[in-house]
């Protein structure tokens, strides 16, 4: 019998929430990929999603990546993968691209991924790790050795009883400092919490990223919350790892706390823009805060006090 709640992260949610991705709102959602014009064109130009040409127009409005100096560029949310494989074509060829997904997903070529939830503070150490170790290497080198070390630390450090692990990958010889204190140029975020699976077990969906990765719950005011935890988190790991006068793009569904967020990009970012791409979805609520050059000595604190 189905119970009236279910475990959504830890929380126990009510299941009435829910509008479950069912057969109907499957069928629904291929058809409507099967006739938009993005879809189409995305396969045309081998790229993982539609949400690519999201990306593109965002570059080309406000120039977030450049071409003639090495940029490195780490896409949170990463899977399918479209942003990347943006990201990657756009950036120089001494640059690089490393895609942060909670769900397990190939990155396309030239681009490196790490599988962790952003949400943990144990994230950004794996990034600053992974950054030490391919300090010298590009997108063109060679990193699959190294990225099989890294997901078998990624199952270690979820451990959290292991402080020993933790603390002997994270010990300070371990990590050197030669990437420097803010070693990413852009940071992108599309973050949307995956849709829970509780079904299609046997039929290897885990793996489907491109089928859990957008399926919001139809309650904007939920997709709303979950969302802004995402974009601070998103604003926390720029404050943490982004150099000053990067750039930052991220994605939110809009709702009450919209202004309150920008109040707190404005903190972090001498500029910042809201944008909804065309390629957008009229009924999406979504929309793009792009937010350029940040600025020096931003204290974490201050962002997060009204
Ligand atoms: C809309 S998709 C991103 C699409 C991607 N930009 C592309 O172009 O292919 C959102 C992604 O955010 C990821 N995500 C959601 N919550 C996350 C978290 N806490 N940590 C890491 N990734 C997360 C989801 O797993 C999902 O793959």
């Amino acid at each position: 019998m189905s119970m009236p709640w279910q475990v959504l992260g830890g929380r126990v949610v009510a299941r009435k929430l829910f509008v479950r991705f069912n057969s109907g709102s499957r069928s629904r959602w291929l058809s409507r990929q099967q006739n938009d014009y993005y879809t189409r064109e995305a396969k045309v130009q081998n790229l993982r999603s539609r949400a690519a040409f999201k990306l593109m127009e965002i570059d080309d409005k406000f120039k977030i990546f450049c071409r003639n100096t090495p940029q490195r560029v780490l896409d949170l949310g990463f899977a399918p993968g479209a942003w990347s494989q943006v990201a990657s074509r756009r950036i120089g060829d001494g640059g690089m691209v490393l895609g942060v997904d909670i769900l397990p997903c190939n990155p396309p070529p030239g681009v490196s991924s790490i599988q962790a939830n952003i949400l943990s503070r144990k994230t950004q150490e794996l990034i600053r790790l992974y950054l030490s170790k391919h300090f010298r290497l590009n997108k063109h080198d060679d990193i699959h050795e190294d990225h099989g070390y890294l997901q078998h630390m990624t199952e270690e450090l979820s451990r959290e009883s292991d402080c020993e692990t933790y603390r002997e990958v994270f010990s300070p010889d371990v990590v050197p400092d030669k990437v420097g204190k803010y070693p990413i140029d852009v940071i992108i975020s599309d973050m949307y919490e995956p849709w829970p699976q509780d079904s299609g077990f046997w039929t290897n969906i885990t793996n489907a990223a491109y089928y859990r990765m957008a399926n919001t719950s139809g309650l904007a005011i939920r997709d709303h919350y979950q969302s802004i935890d995402l974009c601070d988190a998103a604003l926390v790991t720029a404050i943490d790892l982004l150099r000053p006068r990067g750039h930052f793009v991220c994605k939110l569904y809009t709702g009450k706390e919209d202004k309150l967020f920008e109040k707190r990009l404005k903190k972090v970012f001498r500029r910042v823009n809201r944008f909804k791409p065309v390629a957008c979805r009229d009924e999406s609520k979504e929309v793009y805060f792009v937010a350029r050059e940040k600025r020096d000595g931003v204290d974490k604190l201050l962002v997060f006090t009204d």
